[in-house]
């Protein structure tokens, strides 16, 4: 399994199941995408800013809500295997993606894992175990999340410096150099802690570069 990225921007995700596991799916893709969540009961959880249509659909049902919202994604969790079956086949006939939650076996074209993730936007950290110990996914995310703070201020601040760069005389080598030495730099992780302007001052002065006052 390889991971990947996708904007599910201005996408539907469709969540079959209201218990605890299609409450943490239903928010994780609420942040981006509109989410419908159909259930019998829903737990007494949060479900981000996700519509909730009380329903039981059977097999039938299922396809129905699949053709009616097109979704770019389904979320089969419901404590029924057969009707997360149903779910798996009504999107792949839609050409839907579709991930069950309760499947850790070998997937089929067009399933898809949620793994563990750290956000510390614009950056973004994965991590899945095949599927052998989602447990251990939510210990190393939680670990990550410590580990990697500042990581979306390091991103700006090299995304800026880089433009920067590229409008300088330097060679793309020596840019990407000048990049590498800022990442690396304890320095300048240590610095961020303090605020940008500090950070950017650092990292100028890691890879003694005057900066101009552009960012
Ligand atoms: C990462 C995370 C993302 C998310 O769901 O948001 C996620 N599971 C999380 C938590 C978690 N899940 C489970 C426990 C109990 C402890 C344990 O069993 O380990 C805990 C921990 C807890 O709750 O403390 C049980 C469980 N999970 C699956 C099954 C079914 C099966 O294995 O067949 C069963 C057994 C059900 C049973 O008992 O029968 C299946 C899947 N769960 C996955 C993802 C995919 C594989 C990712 C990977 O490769 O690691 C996969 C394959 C499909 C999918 O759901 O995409 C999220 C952490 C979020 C966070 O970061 O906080
Ligand atoms: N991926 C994971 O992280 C993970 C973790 C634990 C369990 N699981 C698996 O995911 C499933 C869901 O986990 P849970 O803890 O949320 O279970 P749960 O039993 O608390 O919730 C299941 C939900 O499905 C709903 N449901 C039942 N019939 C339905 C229908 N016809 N249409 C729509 N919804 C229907 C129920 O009302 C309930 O809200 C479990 O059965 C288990 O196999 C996955």
């Amino acid at each position: 399994m390889i991971p990947l990225l996708h904007d599910f921007t201005d996408e539907t995700v469709l969540v079959f199941g209201g218990g605890p596991v299609g409450a943490r799916k239903a928010r994780r893709f609420a942040a981006e995408a509109e989410v419908v969540v159909v259930s019998p009961e829903f737990a007494d959880r949060e479900f981000g800013s996700a519509e909730l249509v009380r329903e039981a659909p059977d097999a039938d049902g299922v396809r129905a809500w699949v053709e009616r919202t097109e979704p770019a994604l389904v979320v089969a969790a419901t404590d029924d295997a057969d009707l997360n079956a149903a779910a798996e086949t009504a999107a792949s006939d839609r050409g839907a993606l579709v991930n069950r939650a309760d499947d850790h076996g070998e997937q089929s074209v067009g399933n898809v894992v949620v793994p563990a993730t750290v956000r510390d936007d614009p950056v973004t950290l994965a991590v899945a175990t095949g599927g052998h110990s989602p447990a251990l996914s939510k210990h190393l995310r939680e670990s990550l999340e410590a580990q990697f703070a500042g990581a979306g201020d390091m991103a700006r601040l090299t995304g800026n410096l880089r433009e920067e760069l590229k409008a300088t005389d330097m060679t793309a080598t020596e840019r990407r150099d000048a990049v590498r030495t800022v990442v690396r730099s304890d320095e300048v992780w240590k610095a961020l802690d303090s605020g940008r302007s500090k950070a950017r001052q650092v990292a100028a002065d890691v890879i003694g570069y005057q900066m101009g006052d552009t960012s």
